[in-house]
Order: C-alpha cells, then sequence, then structure tokens
C-alpha cells in the first residue's frame, strides 16, 4: 500500500458517474487508445516501476489506470488498439447462437467493472476495481482468423486439463474456431518441441485424468525465442496457463508482442496448488487439493489413534502460503496442531512444540499434526546445512520439513531426560494430491477461467490474467498478479479460527503478533483509508483524484 506523493501531477480524469458508469461509452472507448498513456501518479514516482525491474520482471508498460468520483480507480487492462488502433470489429457471434442468444443481457456491458474490495465504510473512497470480463458484443477477430495456442508451465495442479478441455471447447463452440495448438512441455515448448492439434473431440474426456496432456516444465523462458514462434507459426491468441512465474513470463511475451507490433492476444489464466495468487479469490485446484488432502489426515488419524502415544503427521504443499494446510486443517477437525510458513515456530522450552506435544499425548493418548512444506524452514536452516539450491525456474528449493520434524520429534521423547514412547508415522501425499484430476466444484471453476479468457481474448483485450474478485470474474492486469504473492495473514480471523480450534499454541512473542499486524493487510480486509501512509482524506482521493486504494 503506498499513498501518492502530493507532488505528483493529476491524472487526465474520466468521467465516471456516482453509479460506476461511464455515461458515454462511445467516449470512453475513444479515449481508451489514450489511456495508456494517462500517467498514474503515485506509479511513475514509484521506484520500482521507474527502475522498470521488479521481481525480475520488466515493467515497460505504464499501467492504464482511471480514475472517477469518489475515489473511484480503474485499474485496466491493455487492449489491441492500445497499439494498432485502427482495427475493424465484428458482431459476436454469440448473438446467434442457440443457447446464449436466449440470456437476457448476456453480453457484458462495457463499462462494468468489478470491485477489489466490498466491505466500505460510508466515508470510504469507492477504491480499486477491474475489468468485468464476459462476451463483448462486438469482437476483434472473424472466427476462421483466430489462431490459438495453450501452454501449461510450472508445477501440477488439478484442474489444468479441465482448463485446457475448456479453452478449446469454448473457442470452438461458441466463436467457430478450428486452429488451435497445444505447446507441449512448457515455455520452452515454444522453441524446442513440437505442437499438437487440439480439438473439442481429442480434449473431450482429459478433464477426469490428472496433470496436463500438454506436459509442463520450469525455466526455459526465452522471450524472444517464444515469440518468434507466435509469429513464425502465425498464432494471434496465446492462453498460459501457470503460476507467479508463469504470468511474469507471459507478461514479457506480451510487451514483446506489443513492441513488434503484432495482433497477437496474451491472456493469462491463473494457476497454482498453493492458492498464493494475489488478487483473485482463489486459485483453481485449491479446493481439490484440500479435499484430497483429507484422505491423508484420515489415515494419519486412524495410525495415531490406534496405538499409545501415536503422533501422525502429514505434509502438505505450500511453499511459501499455508493455505492447504490451514484449509485442511480446519476442515478436518482431526488435527491438533497446523505448522504453516507464516507462523514461525519453535522446538524446545515453554510455549514450545514439544511441550504442546506432550500435554496432548497426555491428555488424549495420541495426535495429528499437519505441516505445510514451506514451513520451519529458517528453524531447519540454523540445525542443518542450508543448501540453498533453486530449480530451473530460480526458486528456492526447500529442505524437508517433514522428515525433520518427524526426526527432531522422535529424538526428543527418546532422549535420556524424556524417555517417553511414542509411536509416530510420517505420511507425506503431497505429489499424489497434486496429481489428482479436479473435484466437481473446481470443474466448473475452470470452465469459467476459461471462458472468460476466451471472450477477453475475443474481444480485444491482452496482456491480462482472469480470475474472479469477490465472486466476479474480472481481467486483472499481470502486475497486479505478480508484483506479491497471496499470504494467511496470521493477525486475521481465519488463522485465529484454526487457532481456536485445534487449541495449539500460536508460538508468538508480543512483538511478532505487533511486527504481523505492522504487514501489509490483504486487500479483502476494510483498509481504505486507513492504511493511507501519509494520512490523504478520503476528501484528498475525490478532490484531487489521489489513489488510496490499501492493497500496496
Ligand atoms: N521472472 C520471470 N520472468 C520470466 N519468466 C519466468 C519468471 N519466473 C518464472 N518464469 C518462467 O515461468 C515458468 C514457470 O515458472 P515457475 O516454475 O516458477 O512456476 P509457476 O508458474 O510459478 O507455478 P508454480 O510455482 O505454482 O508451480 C518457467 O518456465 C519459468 O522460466
Ligand atoms: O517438485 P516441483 O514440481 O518442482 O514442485 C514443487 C512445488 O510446486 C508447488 O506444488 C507449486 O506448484 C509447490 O507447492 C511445491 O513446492
Ligand atoms: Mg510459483
Amino acid at each position: 500500500m503506498e499513498s501518492v506523493p502530493n507532488s505528483t501531477p493529476v491524472p487526465q480524469k474520466l468521467h465516471v458517474g456516482s453509479n460506476g458508469i461511464i455515461p458515454n461509452s462511445n467516449h470512453f472507448l475513444d479515449l481508451r487508445s489514450s489511456l495508456s498513456s494517462v500517467e498514474a501518479p503515485g506509479r511513475n514516482g514509484d521506484p520500482k516501476l521507474q527502475s522498470g525491474r521488479k521481481m525480475g520482471l520488466e515493467i515497460k508498460t505504464n499501467p492504464k489506470i482511471v480514475y472517477g468520483e469518489a475515489g473511484y480507480v480503474l485499474e485496466d487492462v491493455p487492449h489491441l488498439t492500445d497499439y494498432m488502433p485502427d482495427l475493424p470489429t465484428y458482431p459476436n457471434p454469440l448473438q446467434d447462437n442457440p443457447a446464449y442468444s436466449v440470456v437476457k443481457q448476456y453480453f457484458v456491458n462495457r463499462d462494468d467493472t468489478v470491485a477489489q474490495k466490498i466491505v466500505v465504510h460510508k466515508t470510504s473512497p469507492r477504491g480499486t476495481h477491474f475489468r468485468r470480463a464476459g462476451p463483448r458484443q462486438r469482437v476483434y477477430f472473424e472466427s476462421d482468423e483466430v489462431h490459438a495456442c495453450i501452454v501449461t508451465c510450472g508445477g501440477l495442479c488439478p484442474g489444468l486439463n479441465t482448463v485446457i478441455r475448456e479453452i478449446v471447447c469454448g473457442l470452438s463452440h461458441m466463436y467457430g474456431v478450428t486452429k488451435i495448438l497445444g505447446i507441449e512441455g512448457g515455455y520452452r515448448g515454444f522453441y524446442a518441441r513440437n505442437t499438437i492439434s487440439l480439438t473439442p473431440k481429442t480434449v473431450n474426456d482429459i478433464h477426469k485424468r490428472g496433470g496436463t496432456i500438454l506436459g509442463t516444465s520450469r525455466g526455459g523462458h526465452d522471450t524472444s525465442k517464444i515469440v518468434d514462434s507466435i509469429q513464425d507459426r502465425g498464432i494471434n491468441q496465446v492462453y498460459i496457463i501457470g503460476g507467479d512465474g508463469t504470468q511474469k513470463g507471459a507478461s514479457m511475451i506480451f510487451e514483446e508482442i506489443q513492441r513488434r507490433g503484432l495482433k497477437v492476444v496474451v491472456a493469462g489464466i491463473p494457476k497454482t496448488i498453493d492458492n498464493d495468487i494475489a488478487v483473485i479469490d482463489k486459485s483453481f485446484g485449491f479446493d481439490s487439493a484440500v479435499e484430497e488432502a483429507q484422505r491423508a489426515i484420515n489415515a494419519a488419524h486412524v495410525e495415531a489413534e490406534s496405538v499409545e502415544n501415536g503422533i501422525g503427521v502429514v505434509k502438505l504443499m505450500g511453499r511459501y502460503s499455508g493455505f492447504i494446510a490451514m484449509y485442511a486443517t480446519l476442515a478436518s477437525r482431526d488435527v491438533d496442531c497446523c505448522l504453516i510458513p507464516e507462523s514461525p515456530f519453535y522446538l524446545e522450552g515453554k510455549g514450545g512444540l514439544f511441550e504442546y506435544i506432550e500435554k496432548r499425548l497426555k491428555e488424549n493418548g495420541h495426535m495429528v499434526l499437519v505441516v505445510a512444506e514451506g514451513a520451519g524452514q529458517e528453524l531447519m536452516a540454523e540445525n542443518m546445512r542450508s543448501m540453498g539450491h533453486e530449480d530451473a525456474s530460480g526458486n528456492k528449493l526447500l529442505l524437508d520439513v517433514g522428515l525433520w520434524l518427524s526426526q527432531k520429534i522422535k529424538d526428543h521423547f527418546a532422549s535420556r531426560k524424556k524417555k517417553m514412547a511414542i509411536n509416530l508415522k510420517y505420511i507425506d501425499p503431497t505429489y499424489m494430491i497434486r496429481a489428482i484430476p479436479s473435484n466437481a466444484s473446481d470443474n466448473v471453476y475452470c470452465t469459467l477461467l476459461a471462458h472468460s479468457a476466451i471472450h477477453g481474448a475475443m474481444a480485444g483485450y491482452t496482456g491480462f490474467t482472469v480470475g474472479p474478485v469477490n465472486g466476479r470474474h474480472a481481467y486483472i492486469p499481470f502486475h497486479r498478479i505478480t508484483e506479491a504473492q497471496n499470504k494467511v495473514v496470521i493477525t486475521d480471523r481465519m488463522w485465529a479460527r484454526l487457532l481456536s480450534s485445534t487449541n495449539q499454541p500460536s508460538f508468538l512473542s508480543h512483538k511478532d503478533v505487533e511486527d504481523a499486524r505492522k504487514e501489509e493487510a490483504p486487500p479483502t480486509q476494510l483498509l481504505d483509508g486507513e492504511n493511507c501512509k501519509d494520512g490523504h482524506h478520503v476528501k484528498d482521493v475525490v478532490d484531487n483524484g489521489l489513489a488510496c486504494n490499501g492493497t500496496r
């Protein structure tokens, strides 16, 4: 969150009505090409953006930001007409589609936007909005002109095949597209592998399988080779499914395409089993993972309660964010302790993990412990020589906290001082969970993501990631997805619910709590006005167009 320095120029203001509707839509459309050059206050002055590099990402395009009344801010996504102003448009073929033509107001009003925060005070500024996803009345591609491709990158996640299937079927059934290529093996597949032709027939039942039929990889992102391949193959719609690293790569591809002036749309579909993607409500596959994790937790519980002083330890995925562990714990009710990367813990002494385990064993005769793979990394590094290795994408390789913790617990209770017989079983279901097909609700979610991406691409939007914001699908500029990771906020209500359900110690000192409170709160919390560092009042926001959206 940052407030806007008073010295920055007030941007060109668009007249947005109090209901958020831009009164004359044509006026808005006419302004669209100039919007990309509207200087965003606080952004151009932001050293992270001025230097052009942040988290390895080159950000060259000014964000498209539109300011309205009462602190309304639209963080818009790029459009092909930003750099190709004279493109022709065509009526959306969906208007003649028997399934969709009967729907009242099927087409999204082009001024519709989705609010990032829906909990507001009566004096709150209206805050940040994103362009609403969905089909537009006019499209920028004729059906037989479209040559789409799909690529999946990063780690596996339940639902990848469903998204592939629904992009292929959606393009084909809704827009009559026949040329769709699958890029094999992630980003490097653009220049190092063959492509496969995808049709509704070939993808018909792939949603029932785990993994990705296209294969995936880490590393191998070579922007100019990728864009050469897109150009050489005559591809004009690129659908990129992947996590934060993938979206950074997608942003660079978009920048290069724009630099070359190509009529090529780049659409990102966010994927991560860890649910660590910022802005969106939830990532696909997360629900399926939490559900599948219940099987491992149940097994750990059965094993633990069947023996004297039984301890079941389950490791779940979550490199930097403990969402899977937190939700799996909350869902299960059999878990006595959940450890996540966001909440440091310690083993020995008063208030430590060993003391709590002993207490639970004495009270209950058994216990279940869930640990996210990224938890306790610093603690382990103090004990062991840290490897400091990275994978091909530059992600830090983690030490195995499950094995380490299990050994530490065994050693502690076997020590001469303690001499307490325990029976510990360690279950690592991480890759088994990641490899399952998506569950029913994720399947529906994947379908909506795919459709939103297709509608956006056909309408000429580009350089966006699609996803639900407060339940409504929106087009989100890449930089908003890649500039921060979503994490469990340990001063938030959800973590408090977990602590009260497991009765575990918080392992936090008073100082830890104070530090955590000072950290940025998540965008879903009520922050407007309250979190402006320089104390800009709502009136400043309204009168001077100053942005204070509480999200940076
Ligand atoms: N900063 C970056 N710039 C360009 N490309 C990147 C960047 N970071 C990662 N990539 C590319 O994106 C792809 C996937 O990245 P990564 O392995 O980090 O997975 P991810 O998309 O973050 O998914 P997940 O972490 O959920 O498995 C890789 O091919 C990698 O080369
Ligand atoms: O073993 P891999 O494929 O590199 O992936 C492991 C990582 O990928 C993730 O599943 C994210 O995709 C993390 O939870 C995990 O740390
Ligand atoms: Mg990642």
